[in-house]
């Protein structure tokens, strides 16, 4: 039997008016598992249908995309070829991201022609001032004594060095404030993705968060400042050989076309192998954050050789590609600075003649050959400024793809839900699977109701798909078919951020982040006023707080806290949105008797709350048997139903098989239990606690 894996959509052409989605797939075969074949294969779909992904039954539309950029300024100079290409897209971004930084540049472009002016009328100074001293009659130029001529000079220079200084200072900071700014963009855009696209590692955000930026933002101004600079010497320069001999400089600009096409295809070179090289780079520390951020089970287990060599194979390909770039730059340097004493010797050899035959002065030859040097700074800069630029798109381009990408699950559409709104929570015929995990169905023919302040918990074997209803809850993903209504509408109709407003989410290892007690609980809500936030710890149970010396400013560095506290906490923080629904994923840890006890008295405390229906995954029997509802979830779909007491009076009851392998497992022996001695209990009376 053949098995069709469709893995991506990889382009979008129109033809006929129709729109065709290329999909890469792969077949495989049952009967001859050697056989894998790989092909594209085209969808067409209406021209002005968008489909946003693979999955039907969407109703959320894809935000249509922008309106193309209006053509740059480049179309008009380059080929269409390049005009029309990835590259010159990504150019015209980057060069928008300066725009708002347009008066500094421009300030920086008035100083860089006072500078540059300055220094390049130094050779026509030197030649003149050889010819003075060389002279039988020395004549200053407009009748100015030699002690004048140096005090202006001097002045100049130092005007000259101002300049450039400012210009460079002008720059830099506008080169920093870009890349700040494309961080941020950055950054916003990678928040806005799919949780998929960016703990999976696809999309490889860290990177291009930090290299990438710095390369886009380092090539639109210092190089830019210095290949605007470069082209002002280089044609001055030249228009100042031109003026002192045609000849000459007619015979210096024999190098300069193969030089500049050399300069073209080193450009393109580099730009393929900057690519490949921050891809290499991601790979690479993709590699190490995985073993970093597992380092405890690396050196339990002396996994060090077995990182290193992962680390090593990376490495290996970053520095191949390395290599590659030296040896291109090498050649491509190595030919022009040879040129370039060549052309050097052939002026002199041939401006000596013209010296020897009167034809031009020693002044004049010394100020051509200076000119030729700054001519020649001038293109080796222009050369540089062509590669980084080509970096810099290409280092772009990688970030344009983050900035643009349309997330999965789209964030800014739909219709908001009121935070008051209660109703009905339905889990129609849902199929679910991972977008990593392709045909391995976790949901299949899941229908589940929940009425508003009801309790219901899931249990399930481990890895049964249990968490994942909370993710398609969450709308971390949306399903395969099927859909969840709430109140009977479908919830991909919502706005995201309107929908996650109604959730309270108790993850199974929640957590919490750098900064106070009262900040953690507050994640999210920054309007919570300090008397919400302990309102909130005090449903929770969260008492612990108020015995610490800091109380809810202390910062959560400095505590230990376990994993009962932990929980408290986030339930507090889930408590605090007044949320229509709690997803709660009970950890598995286990907790000491006081704190297993102080958690299922704040569940209870929710549980009684009509406003909040719970969706609560359970381990514990303990927790299990308070919800009003046991939902037994197998084979990725709802097998059984009932109250604590209705399945646990079952004596063939997949629960309570389910719960005597969790309780004998759990106990290490085969021993039948009483699950009636398990039922919930009247909550103990606790001895009042020190609420301050
Ligand atoms: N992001 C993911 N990508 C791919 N597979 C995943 C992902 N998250 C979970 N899975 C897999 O999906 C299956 C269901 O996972 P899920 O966490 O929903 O199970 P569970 O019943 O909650 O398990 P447990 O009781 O151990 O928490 C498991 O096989 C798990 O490995």
């Amino acid at each position: 039997m053949l098995g069709l894996h469709v893995f991506s959509r990889t382009r979008t052409l129109e033809v006929s008016g129709c729109r065709h989605l290329l999909f890469r797939t792969t077949w495989t075969s049952q009967s001859a598992p050697s056989f894998n074949r790989r092909a594209f294969v085209p969808v067409a779909f209406p021209k002005h249908y968008r489909p946003y992904s693979t999955q039907p039954n969407e109703i959320a539309e894809k935000p249509a995309r922008p309106p193309p950029p209006k053509p740059s300024i480049l179309s008009r100079f380059l080929p269409q070829s390049f005009a029309a290409s990835e590259s010159a897209s990504s150019f015209g971004k980057i060069a928008a991201l300066a725009k708002p930084e347009k008066k500094p540049l421009l300030m920086a472009v008035g100083l860089l022609f006072v500078s540059s002016s300055i220094s390049l009328s130094i050779p026509f100074t030197i030649g003149k001032l050889i010819d003075f001293f060389s002279s039988t009659n020395p004549q200053m130029p407009l009748g100015l004594s030699l002690w004048q001529t140096s005090t202006i000079l001097l002045l100049m220079f130092t005007a000259g060095a101002m300049a450039n200084a400012g210009r460079a200072l002008l720059m830099r900071m506008a080169g920093q404030r870009i890349v700040a700014r494309l961080r941020e963009r950055t950054y916003a855009a990678s928040l806005e993705q799919e949780v998929e696209f960016v703990e999976k590692g696809e999309g490889d955000v860290l990177s291009r968060l930090s290299v990438d930026t710095s390369i886009v933002g380092e090539s639109v101004t210092q190089n830019l400042s210095d290949g605007l600079r470069a082209v002002v010497m280089s044609s001055v320069g030249l228009g100042a050989m031109f003026y002192i001999s045609p000849k000459l400089t007619m015979l210096m600009l024999v190098v300069v076309p193969p030089v500049s096409l050399g300069a073209v295809f080193y450009g393109r070179y580099l730009k393929k192998l900057s690519n490949q090289t921050q891809e290499a780079v991601g790979e690479m520390t993709k590699v190490a954050s995985e073993s970093l951020s597992a380092l405890r089970t690396v050196q339990a287990y002396n996994a060090h050789e077995q990182e290193q060599l992962k680390f090593h194979e990376r490495i290996g390909h970053v520095l191949s590609l390395a290599k590659k770039e030296a040896t291109a730059s090498a050649i491509f340097f190595g030919t022009t600075g040879w040129s370039g004493n060549v052309t050097i010797l052939s002026l002199l050899g041939y401006g000596g003649t013209l010296v020897s035959q009167g034809q031009i002065s020693v002044g004049e030859l010394t100020s051509l050959l200076l000119y030729t040097l700054y001519v020649g700074n001038g293109l080796s800069m222009m050369t540089s400024f062509f590669s980084s630029i080509m970096r810099g798109i290409g280092a772009g381009t990688r970030i344009f793809e983050l900035l643009d990408r349309t997330p999965a699950i789209p964030p800014h559409k739909g219709v908001a839900v009121s935070a008051e709104r209660r109703g009905v929570l339905k889990f129609e015929n849902i199929k679910f699977e991972y977008p990593s995990r392709k045909g391995i169905d976790i949901l299949k023919n899941f229908d589940l109701e929940i009425g508003v302040g009801e309790s219901v918990a899931i249990v399930g074997k481990s890895g049964g798909g249990k968490s994942s209803i909370h993710s398609l809850l969450l709308r971390y993903y949306d399903p395969v078919e099927g859909k969840i209504t709430f109140d009977g509408q479908d919830i991909r109709e919502f706005s995201i951020e309107s929908w996650r407003n109604v959730i309270g989410v108790v993850p199974q290892d929640p957590v919490l982040f750098t900064g106070t007690i009262a900040s953690n609980i507050a994640y999210g809500n920054k309007d919570a006023t300090r008397e919400q936030i302990e309102q909130a710890a005090r449903e929770a149970n969260c008492e612990f707080v108020w015995g610490m010396p800091q109380g809810f400013d202390t910062p959560i560095g400095r505590l230990s806290l376990s994993g009962g506290q932990r929980q408290r906490l986030a339930i507090a923080r889930a408590l605090l949105k007044k949320p229509a629904f709690l997803a709660l994923d009970e950890a598995t840890s286990s907790l000491d008797a006081t704190s297993e006890h102080r958690v299922n008295d704040a569940i209870d405390k929710i549980l009684r709350n009509r406003q909040t229906t719970c969706l609560f995954v359970a381990h514990r029997l303990s927790t299990i048997a308070r919800a009003e509802r046991i939902v037994v979830l197998e084979e990725g779909r709802i097998v059984e139903s009932g109250t604590y007491h209705q399945l646990i009076s079952r004596q063939d009851s997949r629960f309570r098989f389910l719960m005597a392998a969790q309780l004998n497992a759990a106990a290490g022996e085969k021993l039948t239990y009483n699950f009636e001695a398990e039922a919930p209990q009247e909550p103990e009376a606790e001895a009042p606690r020190p609420y301050t």
